[in-house]
């Protein structure tokens, strides 16, 4: 057997004869460590899985640095080996029950622990091949139900044509995700990929900031401005929440759509831009069509391809991925005592509806780690342990969604300390969308 362990003997080796516990344990390579800086240099050395931390009696822990130790290497499953007055330690106990795998009582039992060993190096090597399949997959994007399938193999054909498309989904869902691996998956990939959140420019702006203007063309144009259509020039701009363009507005794109060439505020000559466009909503665009809200031309230039990404709430068995996924990108936030969710917090996470979809999974995770006081994850800390009193059983999605929009922001507001671009970076957010929602659920600030 190749498996091999690091032990960190953190005695001083003149007062204590060095722990024979590798002659113990045969099959077993060790890489030795007296200190944890030296231990964190033996696991970079070496494929470390497993680690052996030794407290001898009568010398002082330093909790500290084996914590930052233990955070710093999540892959690795933590074993204490220590003297019964040891292990009894308030302590001690507090960190082998947050930290560790598992402990061995001294003098070592060979046979118990090389049954402890193997079964930390099983864990280590499932939780690696979990973190393999948790990775983003050919889009960018993590999940690997039938819709997600489905929506591959959608982006693979729609990524090979020029033709607009509208992208439609619930809000979270990833839309903005898709329109990127449109781009990124085009021929224009090496070109610029400019978004626009159609509902964040103030309506007054939006057609100079869409299009651009010439000097002079109003007060306080003192030079000509280039616009977002015209700068993603050779490839693609992303129009998000396309439904909340004013109705003037649209006008101008549906004639940039057939012609492509825009015209700049102020400017009387049409300039040929080469531009692929994909616009996103979260709004069905066909009733907006019907309730003249939405021009039905442009409407129909728009939804060439369509693609609708599936809500989290579709595709349940993705949950488990994406909260892997997620605790692995966040990793350096987390509370360093945190190491993985419980088995109940991952059966809340897979019952539960998801009406903020994956930005709402990402905010109650990244929560998750940061306030967690155990070593795993559990429901609670998710927010997922029982309905809110506040939301009844019976409450509309709309309702339910309102509610968990209230908790995430409320408490990312607190950590933030009321600013408004941390949270709503943290969040995923743009500062207006926060403000719309921080207005539409009347939360203080
Ligand atoms: N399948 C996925 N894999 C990984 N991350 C995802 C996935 N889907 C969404 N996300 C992440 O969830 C968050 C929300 O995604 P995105 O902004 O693309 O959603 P949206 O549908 O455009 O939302 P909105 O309609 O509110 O603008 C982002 O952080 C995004 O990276």
């Amino acid at each position: 057997m190749n498996s091999r362990a690091l032990l960190l003997y953190s005695s001083e080796p003149e007062r204590t004869s060095p722990a024979p516990l590798p002659d113990l344990i045969p099959g077993w390579q060790w890489s030795i460590a007296t200190t944890p800086a030296c231990a964190h240099q033996q696991i970079h050395n070496h494929n470390v899985r497993v680690g052996v931390i030794h407290l001898p009696p009568s010398l002082p822990v330093a909790f500290d640095q084996l914590e930052t130790l233990t955070a710093s290497h999540p892959q690795i499953e933590w074993i204490v080996a220590a003297s019964p007055d040891v292990l009894s330690e308030t302590d001690v106990g507090r960190f082998i029950a947050s930290t560790c795998f598992d402990y061995h009582t001294l003098p070592a039992d060979p046979d118990r622990l090389a049954v402890t060993l193997g079964h930390a190096w099983g864990r280590a090597q499932m939780r690696e091949r979990c973190r393999d399949t948790s990775r983003p997959g050919q889009f960018g994007m993590v999940g690997e139900s039938a819709p997600m399938l489905r929506l591959y193999g959608n982006l693979e054909k729609i990524s090979n044509s020029d033709a607009p498309v509208l992208v439609q989904g619930e809000s979270g869902t990833g839309k903005e995700l898709v329109a990127r691996a449109i781009h990124r998956h085009s021929s224009r990939a090496q070109q610029p990929y400019i978004a626009v959140n159609c509902g964040a420019i103030p309506v007054n702006l939006i057609q100079s900031e869409l299009f651009g203007y010439e000097k002079g063309a109003f007060t306080g144009a003192n030079q000509r401005k280039i616009g977002l259509i015209e700068s993603a020039n050779g490839g693609t701009v992303f129009l998000d929440e396309i439904g909340d363009l004013p109705f003037e507005s649209q006008v101008m794109l549906l004639r940039f759509l057939q012609e492509h060439c825009i015209e700049r505020v102020g400017g009387h000559t049409p300039i040929n831009v080469d531009v692929r466009v994909i616009a996103a909503t979260h709004v069905n665009l066909e009733l907006a069509v019907a309730a003249r809200s939405f021009r039905e031309d442009l409407f129909y230039r728009l939804n060439v391809l369509r693609v609708t990404v599936p809500p989290l709430r579709e595709r349940l068995e993705d949950v488990d991925l994406l909260a892997d996924w997620c605790f692995e990108v966040f990793a350096s936030e987390k509370n360093a005592h945190v190491q993985g969710f419980s088995l109940r917090a991952k059966q809340a996470m897979s019952r539960y509806g998801w009406p903020g979809n994956v930005r709402e999974l990402i905010n109650r995770v990244r929560r998750a780690m940061v306030m967690s006081e155990s070593r795993l994850i559990t429901a609670e800390d998710l927010l997922l342990d029982a309905p809110s009193s506040d939301t009844p059983a019976s409450a509309s999605l709309e309702e339910a969604r309102d509610q968990v929009e209230r908790d995430l922001i409320e408490h990312a507001l607190q950590i933030n300390k009321q600013n408004i671009t941390e949270t709503a970076r943290q969040l995923g957010l743009s500062r207006s969308t926060l403000y719309r929602l921080i207005n539409k659920l009347e939360l203080k600030q």
